[in-house]
């Protein structure tokens, strides 16, 4: 309920400052962990610093902006990048797995299958640039996207390394990776929780082109005319014929998903592996 009334909150507020912004001329819309810039191909931006971490408002801010942008018919397609430097995004927020309540993780979770669906299946172009680290949950946001260009840093990982920190990529996670690069490579690449370099991303194909990293976002907007260029409904079609199946299998089971989810994630077992995963972190900076 609390969330509920925060995002009608959100979402009044966004449609007030888009429309003061557009006053202004400056097109653009903003909510405090998600810029949308609407000038010339729309561009959305994450910031949530430090590491555009998915908690729970952030997840909420961007599911608002999406819907905002879907609503536009003006907007066709979209850039998704990062305003945090060197970072896309580091993935779920684990201070959302750990330590809370199963109502919290419940809550969590839904929130994190609803930005999942919007994105995979939404009828705009979204193409990432990938300017920064991107585990996990920030891979997953990338494979969401249409095209995928990444910036050509070595310092750059990309991938689902969930088995890394001893949790399981729920099983639409792993259904968008075998759609992406094939049964045998993700196979490997979810147990070991591999993290590609831009390199190895590009070989497997976890992304589409690698390019030099002043030139990530010139290159999404080139990519994006190109694909602007295709016919709405033709190209919407097909993106839905290949896309449906995948994304109905989690509508069917959502529920039982959320479930699974929140037994899983309030086991202590699993509760003891975060907790080790971000010591790790938390020691890595002394
Ligand atoms: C049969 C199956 C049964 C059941 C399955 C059912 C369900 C599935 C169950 C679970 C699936 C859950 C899925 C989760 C997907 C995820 O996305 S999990 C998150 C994975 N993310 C990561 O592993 C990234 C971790 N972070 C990093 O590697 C680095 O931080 C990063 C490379 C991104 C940046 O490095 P750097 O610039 O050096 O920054 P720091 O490491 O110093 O970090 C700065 C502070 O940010 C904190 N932080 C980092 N990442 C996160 C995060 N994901 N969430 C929350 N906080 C994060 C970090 O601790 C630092 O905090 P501090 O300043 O110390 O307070």
């Amino acid at each position: 309920m609390a969330l509920a009334a925060a995002r009608r909150l959100l979402l009044h507020a966004g449609s007030r400052l888009g429309r003061r912004e557009a006053v202004d001329g400056a097109r653009r819309f903003a909510n405090k962990r998600v810029l949308v810039e609407t000038e010339g191909p729309a561009v959305m931006k994450l910031r949530n610093p430090p590491v555009n971490s998915l908690s729970l408002e952030c997840l909420t801010e961007f599911t608002i902006s999406l819907e905002k942008l879907e609503n536009d018919k003006s907007i066709r397609g979209v850039i998704l990048t990062s305003e945090c430097p060197g970072i896309f995004s580091a993935g779920l927020d684990l201070l959302e797995m750990y330590g809370r309540n199963p109502a919290h993780y419940a809550e969590y979770w839904k929130n994190v299958q609803e930005l999942w669906l919007r994105l995979y299946t939404s009828n705009m172009i979204l193409v990432s640039a990938i300017n920064g680290a991107s585990p996990a949950g920030g891979c997953l946001l990338a494979l969401c996207c249409d095209y995928r260009v990444m910036a050509d840093n070595p310092k750059y990982t990309i991938g689902l390394n969930e088995s890394l920190l001893g949790i399981v990529a729920p099983f639409w996670f792993k259904d968008m990776y075998v759609n992406t690069i094939g049964h045998r490579e993700a196979e490997r690449a979810l147990q070991l929780g591999t993290l590609f370099s831009p390199a190895e991303a590009l070989k497997v194909g976890v992304v589409d082109e690698v390019v030099p990293e002043d030139q990530v976002h010139s290159k999404a907007r080139s990519v994006m005319t190109k694909w602007l260029a295709i016919p709405d409904h033709s190209r919407q079609l097909t993106k839905n014929m290949m896309r449906k199946a995948t994304a109905d299998n989690l509508i069917k089971q959502r529920e039982a998903d959320i479930q699974n989810f929140t037994s899983f994630i309030s086991k202590d077992s699993i509760q003891k592996s975060l907790h080790m995963y971000l010591e790790k972190l938390k020691q890595k900076k002394g």
